[in-house]
């Protein structure tokens, strides 16, 4: 069974039309994903309806095999289907630890939340027990994904959507998030990852899906696309 399926996905902004144009998707558990595509290719906005910030206008989203497309978000991530954004993902003026328990008190009632997976995601980003007090506006924008992608681990999801973490960061940063993100799967969570940084993304995936137009133009084993081969795919007249 798919840790994350889509089928037939579509979505859209108020009465615009759809960006989001029939989207199929069947992720393996434990699988990381990427997700590429040109700007303004709908990456986001797709990853947004699974996390169902964005209201499908048609189709559905199921995770571990259980139908989440009329849920609201909160519900979705008590399912097991956490998402960090690519901005505004930590809250600046509350320190780590008030960051993490903020995370917790949100998560109450999730099967497995609490201290144990506390324990569990502190052990994942060491540096970040080391500065509990810290603000988590004094962070690098490293360390603040790495706050991010813990507080979404608090909730022990099944599954992570992260949508650009590596926007923004140097490419110390970027290699040091990449890892992390590696770190996390081999904890058994499935990822997607949507990335403007192609090679980055395809060094660490499974699977590579390109997005063009809101449409799947090629999904493919990661090792089998080389980011020198996508400038055709990406600008590439779509119907
Ligand atoms: N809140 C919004 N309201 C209306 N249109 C939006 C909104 N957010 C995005 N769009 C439009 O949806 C389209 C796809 O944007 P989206 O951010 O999903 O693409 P993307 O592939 O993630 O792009 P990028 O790589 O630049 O982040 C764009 O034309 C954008 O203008």
């Amino acid at each position: 069974m798919p840790a994350l399926a889509a089928r037939g996905l579509r979505a859209g902004y108020g009465r615009g039309a759809d960006i989001v144009r029939g989207v199929d998707l069947d992720q393996a558990p434990e699988s990381i994903v990427t997700v590429i595509g040109p700007n303004g290719s709908g990456k986001s906005s797709f990853v947004k309806t699974l996390a169902g910030l964005l209201p499908a206008r048609a189709g559905s989203v199921s995770v571990t095999g259980r139908d989440v497309t009329a849920e609201p978000p909160a519900r979705r991530v008590a399912a097991g289907l956490a998402y960090v954004p690519q901005e505004a993902n930590v809250f600046p003026s509350l320190t780590i630890g008030e960051n993490l328990k903020l995370a917790t008190e949100f998560l109450r009632g999730r099967a497995g939340v609490g201290a144990e997976q506390r324990t569990r995601v502190l052990e994942l980003f060491p540096e970040l027990g080391a500065r509990l007090r810290t603000r988590a506006g004094d962070l690098s924008g490293g360390q603040r994904q790495m706050l991010a992608f813990a507080s979404a681990l608090l909730a022990a999801p099944e599954v992570l959507l992260l949508d650009e973490p590596s926007a923004g960061l140097s490419p110390k940063f970027v290699g040091e998030t990449m890892e992390a993100i590696v770190r996390v799967r081999q904890t058994g969570v499935t990822v997607l990852l949507v990335e403007q940084n192609v090679a980055a993304a395809l060094r660490i995936a499974d699977e590579a899906v390109v997005l063009v137009a809101g449409q799947v133009s090629l999904r493919a084993p990661a090792k089998d696309v080389s980011p020198a081969d996508l400038g055709d795919l990406f600008f590439a007249k779509v119907a």
